[in-house]
This record gives C-alpha cells, sequence and structure tokens, in this order.
C-alpha cells in the first residue's frame, strides 16, 4: 500500500469525501519524508526540494507536474514505502515573469536517486521546455540511479542524457547542484550550459571516495574529490561557486536575465538611453595601457567601461583565470565577451583557457548573442606539459568555435596580438565583423625578443665574436622590429583591422557597431555537423 493510500476516513461516495481525498492525497505530496527528513535537511544547511523551487521561481508562480506520482517497484519490499512524488518535485513558473521549466530532487525520498518514475517526471518537464522554448533549471540533490530499479533507473538517465544533447542550443539549460550528484548523474549536469554549485553542501564525482580507495589505493575525502571549490577552480565543470543556496538561486535569476529563452527568442532588452558623447569616463581609457608591454593591467577596466553600468556577469571567473567569459549589456542589450586577462599569466592562452572560451563562444552563437572580444594576447603558453596534453587539439576548439560563430563578432585588440593566438582572437579574417585597434596594440607573429633571436641569431653571433656589445646590439635590432611591426598599423594597412582608435572611443565605436550589425544574416554550408577537434 503506497503513503497515499493509507487508512483515513473519507466516503469516496461523496462529492465532499472526494475532495477530502484529494486534499489528504495533495499534503502527502507537500511533505513525502515526514517533518523530521525536512529537518536533518535543514541541519545540513540545505533546502527541501519545495523550498528551492520556491527560491528560484517567481512567487506563487509554481505549477506542479506529477505531484501525486509513485514508483512501480515491489523489489526489495519497496512496495510497502512509495512516497507521494517519487522525490522529484517539477513543473514550470516563472523568473522574473518569464516562463522557466524547473526539477527538484528530493534528498528525503530514497536519497532523492532516480527511479524509472521520477525519471519520467524529468523527461516531461524537459520535454515541456524544448516545446515551449524555455530554459530547463534542474536542481541537483541525489545518490543517482536508485540501485533498487537496475537497468529501469539506468534507462531513465539515458533519456534524460539524449534530451539534454537535444535541448543543446535550442534552450537554455541550467545545473544547480545542491547535495551530491554522482556516478553517471554527474553526466546530466557536465551535458548542460551551466553548473552552480553550492560551497561545502555540494559534490559531484563519477566515482567516489570508497570505490577510489578499493581500486586504485588512494585515499580522497569528498570535498577535495568533487566539491564546489574544486569543480569551479581545478576542474572547469562548475560556472560559479555560489555562498549558499540563496546566492546560488540568485545567480540563476541574473544569469537568465541575460540569456534568450530559446534560440528562436530574443534576450530580454532593457531600457537604456546610451549617451553618444565622450564622456569623463571614457577618457581615462586612454591611460589604461601601462607603457611597458611588460606590465599588466586589469581588462575588466576595460569591458566595465564599455558596457551598460560597468556591469559584468562572470563566467567561470575561478578556472582558466587568464581569459575572461561572461556577459553584460549594450544599450539594453545583452552580449557575450571574451577577454585576455593580462595579470594572470600575461594573459596567455593555453589549454583550459581555450576550452573554456570556446564552450563560451559557441553558447553565444547558439543563442544569437553579439561576441564582444578584447586581446592582449602574447601566445599559446608555451611548455611540454601544454604539447604534451594536446594543446593543438584543444587550443583548435577556440579556432573552430570563433570561426564556426556566425553571430555579431566585434574584436578591439588593446595590446599584444601575437601569432595564432592572434588568429584565434576573433581575428578579422577568421570571420570577425568589426576589429578594431588602439595606438598600443602590438599585432606581429611574435614579440620582439622572440622575433629578434631568431631572426638575427648570425648577426648576434657576429657582434659576439668581434667582442662587440651584444645587449647593445640587441636592445637596437628589437626597438626597430617593434617600430616597424609591433603595432596596428601594419595590420591597418591591410584591412585586418578596420580602425585604429584611441582607447576612449571604444564605447562609442561598439555600440555604432553593435547598432550596425544588429539585423546581420550570415550562414554557414549546409551540413549536418561539423567536427569540432573533441
Ligand atoms: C548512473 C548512476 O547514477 S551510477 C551512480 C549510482 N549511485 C551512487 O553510486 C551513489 C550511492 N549513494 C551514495 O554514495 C551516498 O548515499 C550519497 C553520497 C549519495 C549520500 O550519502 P549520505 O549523505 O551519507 O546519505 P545516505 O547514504 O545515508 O543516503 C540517504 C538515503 O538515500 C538512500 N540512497 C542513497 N543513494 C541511493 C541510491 N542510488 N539508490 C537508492 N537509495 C539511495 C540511502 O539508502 C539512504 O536511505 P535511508 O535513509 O533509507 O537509509
Amino acid at each position: 500500500m503506497s503513503d497515499a493510500e493509507s487508512t483515513v476516513e473519507i466516503d469516496l461516495n461523496t462529492t465532499a469525501g472526494k475532495i477530502a481525498e484529494f486534499r489528504r492525497r495533495q499534503a502527502l505530496s507537500l511533505q513525502p519524508s515526514g517533518p523530521e527528513a525536512i529537518e536533518k535537511q535543514h541541519a545540513r544547511g540545505k533546502g527541501t526540494a519545495r523550498e528551492r523551487v520556491h527560491a528560484l521561481l517567481d512567487e506563487d508562480s509554481f505549477v506542479e507536474f506529477d505531484a501525486l506520482a509513485v514508483h512501480r517497484t515491489s523489489a526489495f519490499g519497496m512496495d510497502r514505502k512509495r512516497p507521494v512524488g517519487d522525490g522529484v518535485v517539477s513543473g514550470y513558473g516563472t523568473v522574473d515573469g518569464r516562463l522557466v521549466a524547473v526539477y527538484s530532487q528530493d534528498f528525503t525520498v530514497y536519497g532523492g536517486s532516480l527511479s524509472q518514475v521520477n525519471g519520467e517526471k524529468i523527461v516531461k518537464v524537459q520535454e515541456f521546455a524544448l516545446r515551449n522554448g524555455c530554459p530547463v533549471v534542474g536542481i541537483n540533490d541525489g545518490g543517482g540511479a536508485r540501485i533498487q530499479e537496475g537497468v529501469a533507473s539506468l534507462a531513465m538517465f539515458a533519456d534524460i542524457f539524449r534530451n539534454n544533447v537535444h535541448s543543446s542550443g535550442v534552450v537554455p539549460q541550467i545545473s544547480v547542484i545542491m547535495g551530491p550528484c554522482a556516478g553517471g548523474a554527474a553526466y546530466s549536469p557536465a551535458l548542460t550550459d551551466y553548473v552552480i554549485m553550492v560551497d561545502k553542501s555540494s559534490h559531484m564525482f563519477i566515482t567516489g571516495p570508497d570505490v577510489i580507495k578499493t581500486v586504485t589505493g588512494e585515499e580522497v575525502d569528498m570535498e577535495t574529490l568533487g566539491g564546489a571549490r574544486q569543480h569551479n577552480a581545478t576542474t572547469g565543470t562548475a560556472t560559479y561557486l555560489a555562498s549558499d543556496e540563496a546566492d546560488a538561486f540568485d545567480f540563476v535569476r541574473e544569469l537568465l536575465d541575460y540569456l534568450p529563452s530559446n534560440n528562436l527568442a530574443e534576450a530580454p532588452h532593457l531600457e537604456f538611453d546610451e549617451e553618444l558623447e565622450l564622456n569623463e569616463a571614457d577618457l581615462d581609457l586612454d591611460t589604461l595601457i601601462p607603457d611597458s608591454a611588460n606590465q599588466p593591467y586589469d581588462m575588466r577596466t576595460v569591458i566595465e567601461h564599455i558596457v551598460d553600468d560597468g556591469e559584468f556577469l562572470e563566467m567561470q571567473s575561478l578556472y582558466a583565470p587568464n581569459v575572461l567569459i561572461g556577459y553584460a549589456r549594450v544599450e539594453g542589450r545583452s552580449i557575450g565577451i571574451v577577454a585576455n586577462q593580462p595579470m594572470q599569466f600575461a594573459g596567455t592562452l593555453d589549454i583550459a583557457a581555450s576550452e573554456k572560451a570556446a564552450r563560451f563562444v559557441r553558447h553565444c552563437d547558439a543563442f544569437g548573442l553579439p561576441i564582444l572580444t578584447l586581446v592582449d594576447v602574447p601566445g599559446f603558453l608555451p611548455g611540454k606539459d601544454q604539447e604534451f596534453q594536446g594543446i593543438i587539439r584543444r587550443g583548435a576548439k577556440l579556432l573552430y568555435a570563433y570561426a564556426e560563430a556566425t553571430v555579431p563578432k566585434l574584436t578591439v585588440i588593446t595590446r599584444k596580438a601575437y601569432g595564432g593566438a592572434y588568429i584565434v582572437m576573433g581575428s578579422k579574417k577568421l570571420g570577425a565583423d568589426i576589429n578594431l585597434a588602439w595606438p598600443t596594440a602590438q599585432i606581429g607573429v611574435m614579440g620582439a625578443q622572440g622575433a629578434v633571436n631568431i631572426l638575427y641569431r648570425r648577426d648576434l653571433a657576429a657582434v659576439a665574436a668581434e667582442g662587440g656589445d651584444v645587449e647593445a646590439k640587441r636592445t637596437e635590432i628589437i626597438e626597430g622590429y617593434e617600430a616597424e611591426l609591433l603595432n596596428p598599423y601594419q595590420a591597418a594597412e591591410l584591412g585586418y583591422v578596420d580602425a585604429v582608435i584611441a582607447p576612449s572611443e571604444t564605447r562609442l565605436q561598439i555600440v555604432r557597431g553593435l547598432r550596425a550589425l544588429r539585423d546581420k544574416h550570415a550562414s554557414l554550408p549546409a551540413k549536418k555537423h561539423g567536427n569540432i577537434p573533441l
């Protein structure tokens, strides 16, 4: 007998009785595990599945699906415990008045594990989102496949993964991790666009500490193995490290505000009166770049001077900080920004940065958001480690992403743009629409030191052989190289930058450029799909 069928004296032959029975079942669905289980969840600093749905959505907007669903398993005496709702709260509601589909795993019911029935509930939400063109937010707090249901549960995961893939690039998919997310279950969030993890209370891993110890002998605790910090800073799986559950939902709501509901819709357009005159703040940029090319500056300052109210919602801020990615608005319209960060590893591109930026570029392209690229990159990170880990194959992802993207692409070179890294960072011939460079730009095959060592090795050796001043000669050649090649003018002469502009003009140029590109239409050759290096 299920919990919903438990004995209550209700006369089902009357309308009043039928309504009372409905109310009884409804009440059970609101608290399927009882107050103790809820207290236990709260004691861990965690909300219940239902509280979380309400915390995410606009007040009173939640409409629930399948509240009365119960599992169908009888193995292991499971038929004696059939909690109403079967461990997931699902349905739809609104965030800032916009439709959002949601599901939230209930850890108090069989550890939030995925059964055939609750898997079907999640699939229903995914399909609702796909049909109605709205984002899906999945709140994960569960032990993965429900062990008692065996392959029936595994098969549901396959359904969910397939839906994740089919929804990718059609509706935004956001995963919020608020507890365990173990084993194959972790692959659903991994297939979604964004993964928000709550510090200390969320964990993701494919094999847990016990299995690792048994198989390899390694000892590792849950937090080190798959805690929120690890996935934000080391693995790059997570997008945002939330300090608590409220912070996680604030981030999700803010993120949704920048995104369209689906690939055919436009992102929300906020009213913003853009001032088309140079202002004091614009002029600050004229003094931002240090005289020495080796001195860093904060690329965030450039971003803040270009976008509305200086607001930049950064994604993956703890991972590969040598490249910045995130959303902002210009004239009230969402854009994606990719920017080298000279404050971190001099802004070089390594594997992590390339993959981080590539996925972001593809996301913006899928959802029609223009991409602004800010370039100050001395090249790809040299080293055996990077080469052995496949920087050729993995760095190529960023090239692929930029070349494939058909949304408006604007690029501003603020300082260094060397070699392959110049090409990859939204260069003209890779398909950018508007390319601008500051007078401080240095566009070339490589920096002066490297170039001089290669081109003038014999000359320098000859000076040394004659007992001359090698360093003075080197400085002289470097200065010549810098004057001739490390500037924006060769690129401007060849049309590879459309204009050299004063830094202070950047905001105005970006505003005008985005206006001009608003109706851009471009398409790629027809194909089933490309084959991005993975
Ligand atoms: C495709 C895939 O998903 S493969 C992955 C399969 N899943 C796993 O390997 C994870 C198995 N579960 C675990 O490792 C742990 O339960 C954790 C890490 C999720 C949670 O650990 P704890 O916080 O200590 O909670 P605990 O282990 O007590 O679990 C809470 C309850 O959920 C139940 N539960 C947890 N995971 C599952 C599961 N996968 N299937 C069925 N019940 C489960 C537990 O039996 C327990 O039930 P009880 O309260 O009736 O005793």
